[in-house]
């Protein structure tokens, strides 16, 4: 048996796309109900095998610039690809760091568990590396595939729900300025502009993919019902918020009424508070399911009955993986001033990341270099990919054996120079 890994051809970029479940109408995600799925079934039916003309435009994707895909062939077929594409994250400062982000996953049922993913992942990792991508992020289909490469959660998401009737505000007044019911173009023309200014600010949001605004308001993606879209205006006009939802029809009388949002951003607690309270009282609903929000939602706050709205699932967002630990440590702003000496004992796939690190931070910058001193405390790869962006306690990965402090006060010094307040959160995967 003849393994080969390396990049696509143009001639096989359709055998590429070939491989991946959903492209063949199969699951590609684990059948529990996650975080992030708003219908009221486990899953939505896989989709009808791709056409042609479908199977052409995802190779025209794969070929393009930002679309870095690994292949792993055995015997000269194709059974195995995956991919990096070339974003940014935002990390405390805000600053945006430059990462590869892992998509289009799959190798055939055939040739599974034998090193195949492997393989493309570190050809992957070592290609960011040369393209200066101190990260590596990826959302996981299940959650015990991508420790081993080192990566680990940092972003959290929840789905919440709210009864229509206990969805009453403290403060009853809707904020001024105006709310409009739109069609697909102008919800697509908004979503840049608004997500533009929350990425730049919110630790964990990403630069878009190209197409990803176009598939946002596309009916064909995600759970059924007609996709609606709502903005928003200041009082001076200005555009400060943007929903889509649905009202997903349901044979089950259980599930009737619900309103479901699918997407929420607004720039202003005056845009944000003004469109939850159109989006709760909807006539003729009974009930509003968010199923990919962020776990501390400044909603609950607003409600004269906090427990009202009900975190029914919650779940990792965004894995991260350290590749390059000076370059990440050091692309990050940190607003505390402090010296930390950090051990990391193994990485197999990134071995120049294993040693003793003297990290000294403050807010006018950091530096990340080899030390031979005593380290305040040892940790693994995967705990400082969780650490990076502040959303993970340092406390719980120590309870947890992951962070081995070697002295007292290290595990809440290292706490105090990662933390980051709101948590981080990205509104999509990729
Ligand atoms: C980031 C994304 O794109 S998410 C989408 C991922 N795609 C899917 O889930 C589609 C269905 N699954 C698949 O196609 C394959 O199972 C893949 C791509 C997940 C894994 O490909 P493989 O070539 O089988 O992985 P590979 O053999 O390199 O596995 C490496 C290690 O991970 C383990 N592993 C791989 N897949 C799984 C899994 N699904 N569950 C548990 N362990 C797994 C292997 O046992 C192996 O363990 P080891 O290091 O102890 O030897």
């Amino acid at each position: 048996m003849k393994i080969e890994i390396r990049p696509v051809e143009r001639s096989e970029a359709v055998d590429y796309v070939k491989v991946l479940p959903y492209v063949n109408g199969m699951p590609n995600w684990e059948p529990a109900p996650s975080a992030g799925h708003g219908g009221p079934e486990a899953w939505p039916p896989p989709r009808k095998p791709a056409t042609g003309q479908q199977l052409q435009a995802w190779a025209d994707e794969v070929l393009d610039d930002y679309f870095h895909p690994q292949a792993a062939f055995v015997d000269g077929k194709l059974v195995g690809g995956s991919a990096m594409l070339s974003l940014a994250i935002t990390a405390p400062g805000p600053r945006a760091v430059p990462f590869g982000g892992v998509t289009a996953t799959a190798v055939i049922a055939t040739h599974r568990r034998r090193g195949l993913l492997r393989g493309m992942m570190q050809a992957m990792f070592d290609e960011a590396l040369e393209r200066g991508e101190p990260l590596a992020a990826l959302s996981a289909s299940e959650g015990s595939i991508y420790g081993r490469f080192g990566f680990s959660p940092a972003t959290m998401r929840a789905r919440w729900d709210l009864e229509r009737s206990d969805a009453r505000f403290i403060d009853p007044e809707s904020p001024a300025g105006s709310l409009e019911l739109v069609d697909a173009a102008a919800a697509r023309q908004a979503w840049p502009q608004i997500h533009e200014q929350i990425r730049q600010r919110q630790v964990g949001e990403l630069t878009p993919q190209p197409g990803r605004w176009d598939r946002l308001s596309d009916e064909a993606v995600g759970t059924d019902g007609p996709m609606r879209y709502l903005v928003r205006r200041d009082a001076h006009g200005t555009l400060d918020g943007v929903a889509n939802f649905r009202l997903p029809w349901s044979a089950l009388p259980e599930h009737t009424g619900t309103l479901v949002v699918d997407a929420f951003q607004a720039v202003t607690p005056d845009a944000y508070r003004a469109m939850w309270m159109l989006l709760t009282d909807f006539d003729l609903t009974r009930k509003i399911v968010a199923p990919s929000r962020p776990m501390d939602e400044p909603l609950r706050w607003m409600l004269r009955d906090p427990r009202a709205m009900r975190i029914t699932r919650q779940s990792d967002n965004l894995w991260l993986r350290i590749l390059d630990l000076p370059g990440a440590l050091t692309a990050r702003a940190y607003d505390t001033t402090a010296e930390l000496t950090v051990a990391i004992e193994h990485d197999a796939m990134c071995p120049h990341n294993v040693g003793t690190w003297r990290l000294a931070v403050s807010p006018e910058g950091a530096t990340c270099t080899r030390t031979d001193t005593r380290p305040d405390l040892t940790m693994d790869i995967q705990s400082l990919g969780s650490l990076y962006l502040g959303g993970m306690s340092a406390a719980v990965l120590a309870g947890a054996g992951r962070i081995r402090p070697h002295r007292p006060g290290a595990v809440t010094d290292i706490a105090r120079v990662f933390r980051a307040d709101p948590e981080p959160f990205n509104s999509f995967g990729f």
